[in-house]
């Protein structure tokens, strides 16, 4: 009977670790001091599908120009240099090999994720000879965590967004106006400041929500909040105040063009015919404007002076614009 053919003990561990180094789910690839590729593992080969035998001692520019050279070469010529590892993150290169991303589970993401490590490779005599990159998928944990962030800019909108209209909801439009009279009370120690603030109301909503139903009054609120996005500036913040109730607040705009959009929303929203069912309904609104001045100790007070300013209109007959006075007073 023959026995079976013994290797060396060296050439036997060759063996296991070059398999290993074949099938490890981590990209290999390893340089030669002239770029030169002296490994290209089967993750590589997988991923690109060029295999290890075009590839060996093939300049790696030669085979990929659209690799970035200058990057590389900064990272490549450094290791060699100092003889410690260096390192890429996807955040500052998402990908390095152009690879497709395969996994099912990440199947938006076109691309694969890689963090990648340089990493010296020793001669005997303890001498850098060669660069091993080390190319790590990281594609599922980032799809993951991109996934959570776009989740949680999903979650923060909504948590100030007004589910009828789209508009600002109140608790956020109240942030930008207590940061907007900060700002002012600031810039006002410094000159002048202007900015001013619209509040108004739907006059006689409740009889709509009474002859025509809920859903018809919704879809008043609806139109009349269109009509305030189109007419406010990209720079301005509306909001949604209450129920029919609704605030638009103007940064760098003083009194007498507060006035001038009032009027101007005014006059759209009197025009207004929505369409509910078989319905054609029309509204108008009453307005309230407050400029900022230096006498205003918080924003409470300068919401409760554009109140004051809507409940003139209010009383003066509604479909009108009033600005504060301190005779408004009560
Ligand atoms: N359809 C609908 N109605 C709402 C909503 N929020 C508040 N309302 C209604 O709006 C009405 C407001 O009525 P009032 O405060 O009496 O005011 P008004 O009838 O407009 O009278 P004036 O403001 O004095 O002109 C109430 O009937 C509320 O039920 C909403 O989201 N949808």
């Amino acid at each position: 009977m023959n026995k079976p053919e013994q290797q060396p003990p060296e050439i036997a561990d060759f063996y296991w670790m070059l398999q290993m180094l074949q099938t490890v789910d981590v990209g290999l690839v390893i340089l030669e001091r002239d770029y030169r590729i002296k490994l290209w593992n089967g993750f590589m080969e997988n991923h690109s599908g060029i295999t290890n035998k075009h590839l060996i001692d093939k300049e790696i520019f030669s085979v990929f120009p659209n690799l970035p050279r200058t990057w590389i070469e900064r990272k490549v010529e450094s290791v060699f240099k100092l003889g410690s590892p260096a390192y890429s993150t996807w955040e500052q290169r998402p990908h390095l090999f152009p690879f497709k991303s395969y996994r099912p589970l990440t199947g938006h993401s076109e691309r694969m994720y890689q963090n990648i490590t340089f990493m010296p490779l020793l001669d005997p005599s303890r001498k850098v000879s060669q660069v091993c990159l080390l190319v790590y998928d990281v594609t599922e944990s980032v799809t993951n965590k991109l996934q959570l962030e776009d989740a949680n800019i999903q979650l923060e909108k909504l948590s100030r967004t007004d589910r009828l209209t789209g508009l600002n909801n109140r608790g956020f439009w109240e942030e930008c106006l207590q940061q907007e009279f900060r700002r002012s009370k600031r810039a006002s120690e410094l000159g002048k400041v202007e900015s001013s603030l619209i509040i108004f109301d739907i006059d006689h909503f409740k009889p709509v929500n009474d002859t025509h139903g809920h859903l018809a009054g919704d879809q008043v609120i609806k139109a009349v909040a269109q009509c305030l996005k189109e007419t406010a500036r990209d720079t301005d913040f509306a909001g949604r105040y209450g129920g029919e109730e609704f605030v638009l607040l103007l940064p760098d705009t003083g009194v007498e063009g507060a006035f001038e959009v009032a009027e101007r929303l005014r006059t759209k929203i009197q025009s207004l015919v929505v369409q509910h069912e078989d319905l054609e309904l029309s509204v108008t609104v009453s307005l309230g404007i407050c400029d900022f001045t230096t006498d205003l100790d918080s924003f409470n007070l300068w919401l409760e002076r554009a109140d004051q300013a809507l409940y003139h209109s209010k009383h003066q007959g509604r479909n009108q614009s009033s600005v504060w006075s301190k005779e408004l007073e009560s």
